[in-house]
């Protein structure tokens, strides 16, 4: 696993705009070397402002939209189409505006989907869906090559939450309930699943996160601090503003620009 890089940005609009420039960047490099590009897409507010970020980018038309793959890292299991699911803010924010192939765009099952309000049938059907992209080799999930997590300020990543079961879940994609922060009722990722990026990038903003960030640098505790465990292959970003990155550990970051 990969070592974290730290880099600060000035404040969230900034970070956005860096961030959204990084991953048009990233999705032409990978077209160019593999011929197509895979990303995982993360819910909340960081997250979803890199996205719409990306759509306001002239930038954005150096990436072949059609030849892509998108992912998601977790998913509030809500009915298809409600504000809070993390795709439909995706969706507004950039997948509404760019020409993705929607057999391309893999959401996490909603709970008015096939399975009904069933989270552990949802999470084994998205399992079956990273199985199949991953070739039918008994590889898991594709090596995608962008995964973006947002840190809560009680440092979780996707919807790995301290403490809960899904931590040590061992299978691709695991359901969680009794979430802590709202709704209950989630599907996440693994941390297998999160390692098999070629890079992961932490995203954070705002003083509320500091804590979380500096507890996430400071040494490997997963179990209690999720956003410790979540290390790319080739790269760990940990992109943050100014007021985030207000706990770092001595050393841990370095600004970006001004
Ligand atoms: O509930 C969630 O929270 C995290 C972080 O959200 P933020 O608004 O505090 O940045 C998010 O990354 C995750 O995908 C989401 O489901």
């Amino acid at each position: 696993m990969s070592t974290p890089e730290v880099l600060v940005h000035r404040d969230q609009d900034l970070l956005a705009h860096a961030a959204a420039a990084r991953l048009v960047t990233a999705i032409a490099d990978a077209q160019a070397a593999r011929g197509s590009a895979s990303v995982v897409l993360t819910g909340g507010g960081v997250g979803t402002a890199v996205l719409a970020a990306v759509a306001a980018a002239p930038a954005r038309d150096a990436v072949d939209w059609g030849a892509v793959d998108l992912w998601w890292g977790d998913e509030r299991f809500l009915p298809a189409g409600d504000p809070e699911r993390n795709e439909t803010g995706a969706r507004e924010a950039l997948l509404d505006h760019v020409g993705l192939d929607p057999a391309r765009v893999h959401p996490m099952p909603a709970s008015d989907g096939p399975d009904g309000d069933d989270p552990d049938a949802a999470a084994e059907r998205y399992a079956a869906e990273l199985r199949t992209a991953a070739g039918g080799s008994g590889v898991p999930v594709p090596v995608f090559d962008v995964l973006m997590l947002g840190v809560g300020p009680d440092a979780h990543v996707a919807s790995l939450f301290p403490e809960y079961p899904a931590l040590r879940d061992e299978r691709p994609v695991a359901p969680v309930r009794d979430s802590p922060k709202p709704p209950p009722t989630r599907i996440t990722l693994t941390f297998p699943s999160l390692r098999a990026a070629r890079e992961v990038w932490l995203l954070a903003a705002g003083e509320g996160k500091a804590k979380a960030i500096g507890r996430a640098l400071a040494e490997p505790d997963p179990a209690h601090v999720p956003a410790s465990g979540a290390r790319g292959r080739e790269r760990t970003l940990v992109l943050l503003d100014r007021a985030a990155a207000a706990e770092l550990p001595p050393g841990a970051g370095r600004p970006a620009g001004s």
